[in-house]
């Protein structure tokens, strides 16, 4: 079988661990039954010998195949990876709904994507990546009592994301230890009103309320500050017409939403100013991963 999985981009700004959307950038995963279990890494991680011994997406994978099949048989696994590691495209979201969506079609056994959302929120505190790697688009997400709410939104071909992907990574699990454990309370409702509005502005197709409704009071500062160049990046794209310009999850990336036509503007102006950074045009994605051969 073949799976693809998309990146995707999550907090969207002020929707820390809630609101996220997915791109058109994919991990593909061939997996045949073998004689004996073997991995090949293409692109990102193939110069990494570790994940040829310790895959996180074989762990995963092989956790679910065993609880369905009752049995571990071997596979080969085939990586062929184009999202960056630890650059807040939800690399690591996209091995987990990946591997638990794999072992469902491996086992024979049918899943809705509900089913896959809520396994894959199992591994993943925070449904703000998994649900859109689910279901593509842009969602928004709740957890309650361990099991994920969410609804979707379709986002067309008018849009399209300008991403600034630093030579840095940013791992997620560290960047979240620099965030405070409360706030006070005029900042929690500074970020829970603008969640509020993109969320509306997303649905509704208000585009002009992305910019105001994209701020963040709660984690985009203290990541930035990682890497100071990301300030200027935002002023920039800003400045060139994004509608909004946003830390992309946890960093290092950082995502800007253009109309289709402002991609090669803010595009140019962004890999002027940053030349040691990768500046990319992707269209959105709205199917999530999709098993394209069985
Ligand atoms: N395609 C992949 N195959 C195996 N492991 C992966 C893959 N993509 C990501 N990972 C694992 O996830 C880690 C990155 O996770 P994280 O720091 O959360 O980054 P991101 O912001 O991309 O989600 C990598 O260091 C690697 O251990
Ligand atoms: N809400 C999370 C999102 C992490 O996204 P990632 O793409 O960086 O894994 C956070 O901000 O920690």
């Amino acid at each position: 079988m073949k799976i693809k999985i998309p990146a995707t981009s999550a907090n969207l700004g002020p929707g820390f661990d809630c609101l996220g959307l997915a791109i058109a950038l994919y991990n593909e995963v061939c997996i045949k039954p073998s004689s004996y279990q073997s991995i090949s890494v293409k692109g990102e991680g193939e110069e990494n010998a570790k994940l040829k011994k310790n895959n996180i997406f074989v762990s995963i994978f092989y956790d679910i195949y065993q609880e369905l099949a009752g049995k571990k048989d071997p596979f080969r696994f085939e990586f062929f990876n184009a999202i960056p590691f630890s650059r807040g495209l939800g690399s690591s979201s996209a091995v987990i709904v990946g591997a638990i969506a794999s072992a469902y079609e491996m086992a024979g056994v049918k899943a809705s994507r509900e089913t896959i959302l809520n396994k894959a929120i199992l591994y993943e505190t925070h449904p703000d990546n998994i649900a859109p790697a689910v279901f593509g688009g842009f969602t928004s997400s709740v957890v309650e009592s361990g099991r994920v709410k969410t609804l979707k939104k379709v986002l067309g071909e008018k849009l399209k994301v300008v991403m600034v992907i630093p030579d840095r990574p940013m791992s997620t699990a560290h960047s979240r230890t620099l965030l405070p454990k409360s706030y006070p309370m005029k900042n929690v409702v500074y970020n829970l009103s603008r969640a509020s509005l993109l969320t509306a502005a997303f649905f509704s197709e208000n585009w002009e309320f992305l910019r105001v409704a994209s701020k963040d009071c709660m984690h985009e500062h203290r990541r930035m500050k990682q890497m100071k160049e990301l300030f200027e990046v935002r002023e920039i794209a800003l400045r060139s017409g994004a509608l909004m310009s946003t830390l992309s999850g946890s960093g290092s990336s950082f995502f800007n939403l253009v109309k289709a036509e402002d991609a090669p503007k803010v595009a140019i102006a962004l890999k002027n100013a940053f030349g040691m950074f990768r500046v990319e045009i992707f269209e959105l994605d709205n199917n999530g991963f999709e098993i394209v051969k069985s």
